[in-house]
């Protein structure tokens, strides 16, 4: 029984959508049509999480996605960002500037749904460090403090600016701010095109407000005009009124794609009219929401005998057939008739200054984290003490030579292989870069260089204590040569390990780093045999 609903005319006015800004438009105009992600859905085939989809975004526009729990607006914004996971399969157009081309690294910026960001950093490292990575080398120092100083500002995070973030292990900032954070990380660039999960979660309504409120002033500042996508949930009725377009999507169809300002008159000429003292955009999710049909309720259609699916489908009909529609259709052909140049790349701080930056920042989080070397060396430093008292004065017999051996045995195998603690901690330096590489942050090549030479120092410490602590109990007493090819040789595995480590986390540079360095020294050792050499051997 398909409703009496369907013979409603969807006419309300259009006039909000014909706000076009007739001065020359230098931002990103994207455009999607028939838009359809699947997944593999098990033995079922492939599952469909966006189904058909059409919409656009210009600049100076802030355009909102919303709906359900679930219904895909990550998923929407992954493939609009480029970002689809390799099991998800996309088809239809999507259009950057009337080309289908790919968002270059550092053209957009995404803001995601969590929040990851270096745990032992302050709030004002964190964003400073970004500002060094992002801001071009055309800037001052001074300059990208001042631009970071005033983007933390912005997101009222002044009093939090010298608060460790914090993890697991360590309480820091509340998860609130630790998105404004993200966020402050993401707009330092001003990006022509910015992309926000969920920017709001975790805020309260007032902050939420003056965060979304900053966001769309952006657009004003410095004549820059940005495009900016966010999905959200709940937003307030004042935020709701500060984007432009809303895209509301039920199990990934459209439901509506059009101005905020006509959405409430399409949902009253649908037969759900808003009540009087609701919020519209939550009025507009509780329709749709079908996780949890409800028994009567007088705002949904199970009053009228109406399943919220039924429900979904006469809006989804109605908004096919309705003016609104139509209009965006017209308004993606006039979008898709742009020729303009492909997207310039965002210019950046040069390698150089990259990989000092990395190394610094990884420097200070390495030492700030006590389970990253701190706690193996402590590690290191007992099984030396142990092994120093197994194979206590060694002796220069010609028995000795075995020992010798099992002493090099359990060196390579015991401690390097303690190495494997750190590997959580690198899981989470993984994840941030992960996250910050697609933005075009920084690349593969420099955030390995940061890593290895921040790392060395720890990596001596732990190969020249155990060492030493080694070399005086076993009592190896032939000059300093024992002493360097020992330390070398836990130098090199536990190296090799972090560099192993590395290549688990699918970073192959430091591992061949590793490689080389690894096969260089233990080639010299082997060629020598120094360490094999009894003190009858040495002249
Ligand atoms: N790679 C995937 N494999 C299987 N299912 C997926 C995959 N990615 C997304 N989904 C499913 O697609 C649907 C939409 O997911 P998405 O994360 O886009 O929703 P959402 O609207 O952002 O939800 P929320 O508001 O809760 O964050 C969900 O049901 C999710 O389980």
């Amino acid at each position: 029984m398909l409703p009496v609903l369907l013979e409603y005319e969807t006419t309300f006015e259009v006039e909000a959508m014909n706000e076009v800004d007739h001065q020359e438009e230098k931002g990103v105009f994207i455009t999607w049509e028939d838009l359809w992600v699947t997944v593999s859905d098990g033995k079922n085939g492939r599952k469909a999480i966006l189904q058909g989809l059409k919409g656009y975004a210009k600049p100076g526009q802030l355009l909102a996605i919303m709906g359900p729990s679930g219904c895909g607006k990550s998923t929407l914004l992954d493939a609009l960002a480029g970002r689809l996971g390799s099991k998800s399969k996309q088809t239809g157009m999507i259009l950057i500037n009337g080309r289908k081309q790919a968002l270059a690294y550092g053209t957009s910026a995404y803001v995601t749904e969590d929040d990851t960001i270096l745990t032992t950093l302050t709030v004002g490292e964190a964003v400073y460090y970004s500002a060094q990575l992002q801001l071009p080398d055309s800037m001052s120092k001074s300059e990208k403090k001042e631009r970071a100083e005033f983007t933390i500002r912005e997101m009222g995070l002044q009093d939090a600016i010298n608060t460790r973030i914090g993890g697991w292990g360590s309480k820091g900032i509340s998860g609130g701010q630790k998105r404004r954070v993200s966020i402050c990380i993401e707009i330092l660039t001003h990006p022509r095109l910015l992309f926000l999960d969920e920017p709001t979660s975790g805020l309260d309504s007032a902050a939420s407000y003056y965060v979304m409120s900053r966001i769309a002033s952006l657009n004003k500042k410095n004549g820059i005009q940005m495009t900016i996508i966010a999905s959200i949930h709940q937003p307030s009725n004042e935020i709701f009124q500060l984007f432009n377009n809303l895209c509301l999507l039920s199990s990934g169809k459209t439901v509506y794609f059009g101005p905020v300002s006509a959405a409430n008159k399409f949902f009253s000429s649908n037969g759900f009219p808003c009540p009087s003292l609701q919020n519209p955009p939550d009025h507009f999710v509780k329709i749709i929401n079908k996780d949890f049909e409800q028994e009567e309720d007088p705002e949904k259609g199970l009053a009228r005998g109406l399943t919220t699916e039924e429900a979904i489908h006469i809006l989804v009909e109605s908004y096919d057939s309705s003016k609104i529609s139509h209009q965006v259709h017209k308004e993606i052909s006039q979008m898709k008739k742009r020729d303009s140049d492909a997207m310039e790349k965002k210019s950046h701080a040069d390698f150089l200054t990259q990989c000092m930056v990395l190394t610094r920042r990884s420097f200070v989080n390495m030492y700030r984290e006590v389970g990253y070397h701190w706690l193996r060396l402590l590690i290191y430093g007992a099984l030396a003490l142990s092994l120093g008292t197994m194979f206590f004065h060694i002796g220069s017999s010609s028995e000795s030579i075995q020992a010798r051996a099992s002493l090099l045995v359990f060196v390579v195998t015991f401690l390097t292989f303690i190495t494997v603690g750190a590997f959580p901690y690198f899981v989470e330096d993984m994840k941030v870069f992960e996250r910050k590489r697609p933005n075009g942050h920084y690349g593969v090549t420099a955030y390995t260089i940061g890593n290895t030479l921040s790392s060395v120092p720890f990596l001596l410490l732990m190969s020249l204590i155990p060492g030493a602590v080694v070399y005086y109990l076993v009592g190896l007493h032939q000059g300093h040569q024992e002493f360097i090819y020992f330390t070398s040789i836990l130098f090199v595995s536990v190296f090799l390990v972090e560099g192993l480590m590395m290549i688990v986390a699918s970073i192959v540079p430091n591992f061949l780093l590793g490689i080389i360095f690894g096969t260089g020294i233990l080639g010299v050792m082997m060629l020598d045999g120094g360490f094999y050499r009894l003190p009858s051997d040495i002249p």
